[in-house]
């Protein structure tokens, strides 16, 4: 598994070129990507500014001397590089795994470019076997959680290791929803988006046209939408 998600980070950071703003996802796939680029900036002089999803990727990032702006000191984002939970045959998917959802999707939603790097087990027929994560406000979290119950989306809170209720970098909390399968997941998204104390949500609809997926068997291809 970590072989292929080397070889789908090698790829991706081969559309890395000088001069680009480049947006660094989250996960253990997108973490090879970041490390190519740490390599090819000591390696090969490659001048790039990125921006990150993460603390977690930020810490990687300055480890590897890979120069940081914060999103809003950059002009416009020329491409992020990310990982994906699932993705179903229309190239939808579920991110937030790593708890990064809300960074990964304001950066993607700036960049001109998007690609998903995953093994070949991340693709999927229907989304929904992964758990859904959403990202909520601290406050009425507890109600929110009884409103998914009700509405039948089998929610659990998300913890760390101490058993507390996860702190992502914004300072929400993680609801993560079991429903195995998601048959709609435009019309869920717009549910959620229009749901009070929902900060963000890991339904990544229509956002990524390029998948590079390695496999076994096939090695390494390139899907486009
Ligand atoms: O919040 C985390 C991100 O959405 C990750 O990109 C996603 O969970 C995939 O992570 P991994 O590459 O570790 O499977």
């Amino acid at each position: 598994m970590d072989n292929l998600k080397r070889q789908v980070g090698i790829e991706a950071a081969k559309f890395v070129k000088n001069g680009m703003v480049v947006g660094l996802g989250t996960g253990s796939t997108a973490a090879y990507f970041v490390a190519e680029l740490g390599r090819r900036v000591a390696a090969e002089n490659l001048r790039i500014t990125a921006v990150t999803t993460s603390s977690v990727t930020s810490a990687q990032a300055r480890k590897l001397n890979i120069p940081l702006k914060d999103i809003d000191e950059v002009e416009a984002i020329d491409l992020t590089v990310d990982g994906a939970d699932e993705i179903d045959q229309t190239l939808n998917g579920i991110k937030g795994g790593g708890a990064a959802l809300l960074m990964e999707k304001i950066v993607a939603t700036y960049s001109k470019d998007y690609i998903w790097i995953v093994d070949e087990s991340k693709m999927v027929a229907h989304l929904g076997a992964f758990p859904l994560p959403v990202e909520v406000v601290p406050f009425g979290c507890g109600q929110l959680f009884r409103l998914f119950e009700k509405s039948g989306f089998k929610p659990t809170f998300r913890l760390d290791d101490k058993g507390a209720l996860w702190l992502t970098d914004s300072g929400n909390h993680i609801i993560d929803l079991h429903m195995n399968e998601i048959s709609a997941p435009e019309k869920l998204a717009r549910l959620l988006d229009d749901t009070v104390g929902v900060v963000e949500h890991g339904l990544f609809n229509d956002m990524v046209k390029t998948v590079i997926i390695a496999s076994e068997t096939e090695g390494v291809k390139i899907v486009t939408k």
